[in-house]
Parts: C-alpha cells; structure tokens; sequence
C-alpha cells in the first residue's frame, strides 16, 4: 500500500523520482514516419520517435553515382597511375524525392537521424568524401527544417587514428553547416564483441573486406570508444551543441569505465532489443547491473532520454491506417472523432518495453533529502567564490547558511564538549581576578558573528552544561549587526556583548564590573570556512585576533582545517568556462565554487597515493606570530606598511606563514583527460584535551569522509581549480600537482600546475605533459 501511495503525487506520502523519457529508433526505418504512423508510435508509450533525414531514394542515387564515377575514372586513368588532381564524385543537391521531410509543428520533437551507410573514416579518399557530403546535406537540410536533435553514427572502429581524425574533423564542419541543431554522436560504450552496426555502408559496398577486422581477436579495449569520442569534441572545441548517445552494451562495464561516461553530456542512452532478457513470464526484462547502470545516469541534472531500438511497434504494425494491426492505434484524428462520438477510442496496446521501462521508473530510489530541486540545480553550476571579508553579504545569504543545521550542530557539540572540559581540567577562567580567583565565568567570543545562528548555539551550550559565560560577539557587517542587535532585545535577553568591528581591529573584551579591564578570551569561536579552508581568509582573520585568547588555555573553535584535492575529468565545465572566457578573461584563473556532479575521479586509491589528498593545514592558535611581536613593538598599523622581515614578492612578510605549497602524487591506472582539480576541506572544531581518545568533533565536505563526519551538510559546495587546456594522459600514468597559497600581505591568491608521467618501464617514468601554471591573483581575495 505504501509504496503505491508514494507513487501517487496526489498523496501525502508521495516520493519522487526521475522521470523517464522514452523514444522509440528503428534501424531499418527508410523513410520518416507519416502523421498517422507517427501517432501510433506515440499512442503505443513512446514519446519520441527518429526520423531518417534522407531516405532509400536518396541512398539509390548516391550509390549509384559513386559506381558511375569509379566506371567513368578507369576510362581515364586506363592502367596509368591516377592523377589526384582528377575530379572526384560531388553529390548534387537533395531534392524532395530524396526526403520525405518537411518543416513541421512536430519536427522539432523528432530526433534525426543521419543515413548509418556513409562511412566517414574511409581510407578510399572519394568514400570519404562522399560521406561527408552526404552528412552535410542531411545536416544542412535538419537544419533548415528547424530540427532540434541531429544523430550522426559514430565510427565504427578506433584503431585508425587517420579514420578518426577525419570523422572528427566532418562534425565540425556539420556542426557549422547545421548551425542551430544539437549534433549527437551514437557511440558504444566499449566494443563489445557481437555489438557492431551491422548496417552496410559504403566501404563494404565498393570495398568489401575493408572493414573493421579482427573480430574477438583482440582483447577489448575498454576506452578505445571513450577516447574516439574525446577526439571528436576536441576537435569541435567542446562545443556546448555537441553531446553524445551511448549505447548500452550486454555486459555491463567496469565502474571505472561507467564513470568516465557519467561525466560526458549524455544526451540519450540506447538500448536495443537484443539487450533485453525474457523473464520468466516471457516479458522483456533487464539484469540488475542494467539496472543499477541506468539508475545512476537517471540522477544526473539534463537526465539522458532513453532510445529503444528496434522494439516496435515493427515497420508492418504501422505500414498504414488501414491495416488491422495499425486499427488498434487510433490516430489522434480518429481519437478525437471517438470522443466526439462519446465512443471510447479503441486503446492502443502499451509497447510491453516501455511498459518495463515505465517499472523501472517507478522503482528506482526516490529523490533524497539532498536531492531537492533547489539543491538539484545547483549541480556543476559555477558560483565566484564569495568574499565575506571584503564585502558584506546579504541577509538573504545568511539565510541560506542558517539553512543547514548539520553545520550548527556540529558547532554546538564542540563547543558543548570544550566547556565540560574546560570543567574537567579544572583550568582558571579569563574572568578570574585577585578578589575573585575562582571566578567560573568563561569568556566566550563569536568572531564573525553574522545574524547571530552560532551565538544562540553557544548560549545552548553554555545552558545546557550549565556553564556561567559571559559573552562577545563581532561582526564587521554593519547591516548584520542592526539585525544583531535586535536579536539581542528579542531573543537573548540582551546578554550578549556586541560590538560592530573587524575582529582584527577589537581591542579585547572589557570584563563584567571590571569595564576599566581588557581581558582575555577563553573560547574563541568563529565560522570564516571557505569550500577550500583557509580560502575566505580565515587564517588571517583568526591572526588578527588571537592575541586576545588566554594562554595557556584559551580555544579555538574551529582548531584546526585541511584542504583537499583530487584532479577531475568534467567536460561540461571546461565547456562552461570556456564559453566564458569572452566576457571574463580571467575564467581559467578563478577557483569556481561548485556542486560537483558530472565528474569522473580519475585518480585511483592505491596505497601511500590516496585519491583525495591533503594539500596542507592551518591550526589555531598559533604559538610564535611575528606580526604579533612586531606590533608589539611598532604598534598595530605599522605592520601593514614597515618591511623588511624579508618575503618573496618584496613586501613586509607578516603575512608569509600563511603561504603554503604541497606537491601531491596520483595514481591513474586507465588513461584520461583532466581539466583541474576538485578541493575540499575538512575541519576539526574541537579535539578532545582529557586524553580519554574521544572522537574529534568535526565538519568535512570530503566525499569520502562527509557521510562518517558531518553527514548531510550542505553548507559548502566544493571548489574548482580549472585548467586552460585540457591534459590528457595515457595509462598507468602519475599526475603530480603543484598548488601554492600565496600571499603579498594585501590579498591571497592560489598558484597550480599539473604535470603528468607516464610509465614505460619497471623503472622509468618520462613526462608525457604539462599544464600552465595558473594563478588566481587577478582575482585574489583582499585581507
Ligand atoms: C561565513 S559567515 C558566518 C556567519 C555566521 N557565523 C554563521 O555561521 O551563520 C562569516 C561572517 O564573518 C564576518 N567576518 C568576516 N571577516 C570578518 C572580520 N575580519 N571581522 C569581523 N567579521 C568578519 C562576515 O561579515 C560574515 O558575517
């Protein structure tokens, strides 16, 4: 009963789910469907149909022009050697005997499909060429159509570089003849033996035997498909018109490969009849890796539409209206006649694939509390990092963080388990005076308080472990801070300190009944994360206010962050950015914040190489600062323009300890393409000090880590560290990236590069590539 209701969207308990959007291909199609054909197709289930562009008519005549050009060049050439400036064969211009299309209301819901017989790859020069023109006037003419979706077969081999240079370089130039249309190209997923096209094409009309050889000769390259297609949409420079339909194989690959197409812009996933299994029943069926297969490509944000090939409704079902076959699919002419007539039309019968595939639909998991709309569409859409320090958000953006309560909770527990400890350890409080030396009152700091969510926090922990606190709340936001008033009077009963400040200028707490004394802070918390760490300035933030914390005791919360990073393939961004670059020419140089989605990890986890790994850490407080001492001596202003404490780029320095560098190794076993590197970040908010081996308390948007410690929190998307060029790397290759945190002691920016070593021997290891060293200083983010 439950899970009926939850299928119903009128019902409380209704849960939803991707939907699926079903077309119907046949191969043996000649000739696009008529209105009333077309009908019946959709009246069956499907809600998409392919349409040949040219039909048998066509392929006649192109035919027959090529064995008419090769009988007109023996004459000549008789036996001598060909001149190659002879003319070859130049197909003339389709005419309506050619095509039974027309522009249409419903062309544009009809996917096109170019003739599967030329052969593009051809070594035979005219083959070629032909092939080419034939796609060019079947794309020029979808085009003119006003078609939405042009299919174009993709090679039927990889192993000739030749044949796939010339395909690629065909579908650039369709992509500029059909100039509107989306251009999809109809892979495999891999060669899987006994899956070829069978169609005839030309080469094996005038050169049989000049095929593809080798049948389950070889052993089956995994990526040999994956890489044909990485050649064509480089070749056609990442088009955003370009995508790829993939067709699903009887054997279901290895992971790593279903991965590598997870991140390519699927547009349709093809499954043709022979895929399909009988059940025990005698109805169509797929196995579970099927299953699991098509569930994960479901989630994706444009979810791929299903083609069924060669399932029916077969040719003769719907050879015409007349028929009795085709009578049990009333066109909608004929349905709406039957309506009229108050007559019940006669029920087309569901295609009993779709009807399967319909099943499956309703039984994959429904949408997650992580998948929402709103979350959905924040996937591989690319956001500037935001710059909390200089500029001052809105307060709709802090309604956003105070969205997510994992964050929250994860702040209170820590600061919860510092104060029971600070209890435990019986250490001396900041308010502690002469008179009144076991004052229990400990000094509490929110530093960046924004709207207040973390103040409440700390007032829950304070209630909670019964802890008497006194406390201080900063924020440089002037706007947040009326809002931090207010809540003052409403919600916390006006216990709260606040002052309107950068913390790095705050002068100190001046204690309870002792105003005429600035003291010291015994629990310092603060929120300054970016996705990355230490990229919203954090570190800087937090120097310029430790000098208020009580040492030996005093705590930080957060105690310490990493970042993280792992190299990616995601197509669609480098897509993305590049269309960008116009209007931004800084595009390649910026960390982009972003909901990863579409991506392929390409680094494997082997031992000692890790496929996240930590780029470096900052841990608070810091116990030797020398922009502290200077200070001391010079006063706080003169840090900012003295110099001579040496630093790289001939600025003071007192910034210098914030710079980091790492050099990070990965591991690909299967070769790829990256186009930069995801990073993450992890922080501890609280480690335990009684030495009892208590968990740290702790946030991470670590994809392998975030379920275990901060499960559901949505507060941080990753971070994007593009590269300009794609870099590709054959197998068993080591990526070795280089990233620095760089510093003048104005502002902070990153610094990356990426250089890939291939193996080619037990021992020996040569550089196969390189990328720019980017630098994200145009947009570096001011201290
Ligand atoms: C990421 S928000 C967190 C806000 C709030 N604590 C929360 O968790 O919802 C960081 C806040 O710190 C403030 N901030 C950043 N740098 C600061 C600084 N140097 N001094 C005072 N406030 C700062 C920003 O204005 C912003 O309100």
């Amino acid at each position: 009963m439950s899970s009926n209701s939850s299928l119903d969207p009128e019902s409380d308990s209704f849960e939803s789910r991707p939907v699926f959007y079903i077309g119907q291909h046949d191969s043996t199609r000649k000739e696009a469907l008529t209105d009333d054909q077309y009908t019946q197709v959709l009246n069956s289930g499907f809600r998409f149909v392919t349409a040949p562009i040219t039909n048998q008519h066509f392929y006649d005549r192109v035919v027959d022009l090529h064995r008419g050009y090769l009988k007109e060049r023996e004459q000549w050439t008789g036996s001598q050697q060909p001149n190659p400036s002879l003319p070859g064969p130049v197909v003339p211009t389709l005419t309506d005997k050619d095509t039974a299309l027309y522009p249409s209301n419903y062309l544009s819901s009809l996917a096109l499909y170019c003739s599967p017989w030329i052969d593009l790859c051809s070594p035979d020069p005219h083959i070629s060429s032909i092939s080419r023109q034939v796609l060019n006037l079947e794309a020029a003419y979808a085009n003119f159509c006003g078609a939405r979706t042009i299919v174009v077969p993709g090679p039927r081999q990889d192993d000739s570089g030749r044949g796939i240079a010339q395909y690629a370089r065909a579908i650039r130039e369709a992509m500029h003849v059909a100039n509107r249309a989306n251009i999809i190209i109809h892979m495999p997923m891999y060669r899987e033996p006994g899956l070829e096209e069978k169609v005839e094409t030309l080469s094996s009309i005038f050169n049989p035997g000049s095929g593809p050889k080798g049948e389950g000769k070889k052993e089956v390259d995994l990526f040999s498909a994956w890489d044909s297609w990485n050649t064509v949409r480089t070749v056609c420079s990442y088009s955003m018109r370009l995508f790829v339909a993939i067709r699903i194989p009887r054997r279901v690959p290895e992971k790593t490969l279903q991965e590598r197409w997870f991140a390519e812009p699927l547009h349709y996933l093809t499954i043709s009849q022979d895929i399909f299994q009988l059940n025990r029943a005698g109805h169509p069926s797929l196995s579970r890796h099927h299953q699991e297969l098509i569930n994960r490509y479901m989630r994706l944000r444009s979810i791929p539409w299903l083609m069924l090939i060669d399932v029916g409704p077969r040719p003769e079902e719907i050879a015409s209206p007349m028929d009795q076959a085709a009578a049990e699919f009333p066109s909608l002419a004929e349905a709406n006649q039957a309506l009229k007539g108050n007559r019940v039309p006669r029920t087309p019968a569901m295609n009993p694939h779709v009807g399967y595939m319909r099943y499956l639909e309703r039984q994959q998991p429904p949408f997650s509390a992580m998948e929402t709309p709103a979350l959905t569409s924040f996937q591989d859409w690319l956001q500037p990092p935001l710059q909390p320090l200089a500029d001052n958000l809105e307060s709709a953006t802090y309604e956003v963080f105070e969205g997510d309560p994992v964050k929250y909770d994860q702040y209170e527990k820590a600061i919860t388990e510092a104060m029971i400890e600070w209890r435990e350890l019986k250490k001396p409080t900041s308010t502690a005076t002469p008179e009144n030396p076991s004052n229990p009152e400990l000094v509490v700091t929110v530093a960046g308080a924004g709207r207040g969510p973390l103040v409440s926090r700390a007032l829950r922990a304070a209630k909670s472990t019964g802890t008497p606190i006194q406390i201080w709340a900063l924020e440089k936001n002037q706007d947040a801070y009326v809002y931090l008033l207010r809540k003052n009077k409403v919600e916390w009963d006006n216990k709260v300190t606040l002052v309107k400040t950068d913390m790095r200028g705050w002068e100190g707490p001046r204690l309870k009944g002792r105003e005429d004394v600035i003291g010291k802070v015994d629990i310092l918390v603060t929120e300054l994360l970016g996705s990355f760490g230490d990229n919203e300035l954090s570190p800087e933030c937090l120097d310029g206010i430790q000098n208020h914390l009580a040492r030996p005791h005093g705590i930080s919360i957060p105690h310490s962050y990493t970042a993280h990073l792992s190299p990616i393939s995601t197509p669609r961004l480098f897509a993305d950015i590049s269309s960008r670059v116009v209007g931004d020419p800084n595009a390649f140089e910026t960390p982009w914040v972003v909901r990863l989605f579409a991506l392929d990890f390409v680094a494997q986890k082997v031992p000692d190489h890790p496929r996240f790994q930590q780029a470096w850490e900052f841990v608070h407080p810091i116990d030797v600062l020398r922009a502290d001492e200077f200070a001391a001596v010079h006063g706080k202003a003169a840090k900012y323009v003295t110099g001579g404490l040496g630093s790289m780029s001939g600025t003071s320095g007192t910034n210098e300890h914030n710079a980091r560098h790492c050099h990070l190794t990965f591991v690909c076993p299967t070769r790829g393409v990256i186009h930069g590197m995801a990073g993450y970040f992890e922080s501890v908010l609280y480690a335990s000090q009684t030495g009892a081996g208590k968990e740290p308390v702790e946030i991470s948007i670590l994809p392998d880590q975030i379920d275990r410690k901060s499960r559901d929190m949505i507060s941080w998307f990753p971070i994007f560290f593009p590269l300009k060029k794609p870099l590709y790397f054959p197998q068993d290759t080591e990526l070795e990236v280089s990233m620095w945190r760089q510093t003048d002691d104005t502002k902070v920016w990153y610094e990356w590069l990426v250089e890939v070593y291939a193996w080619v021997g037990p021992n020996t290891r040569i550089k196969v590539g390189t990328s720019d060293l980017h630098s994200s200083r145009k947009v570096a983010c001011l201290m």
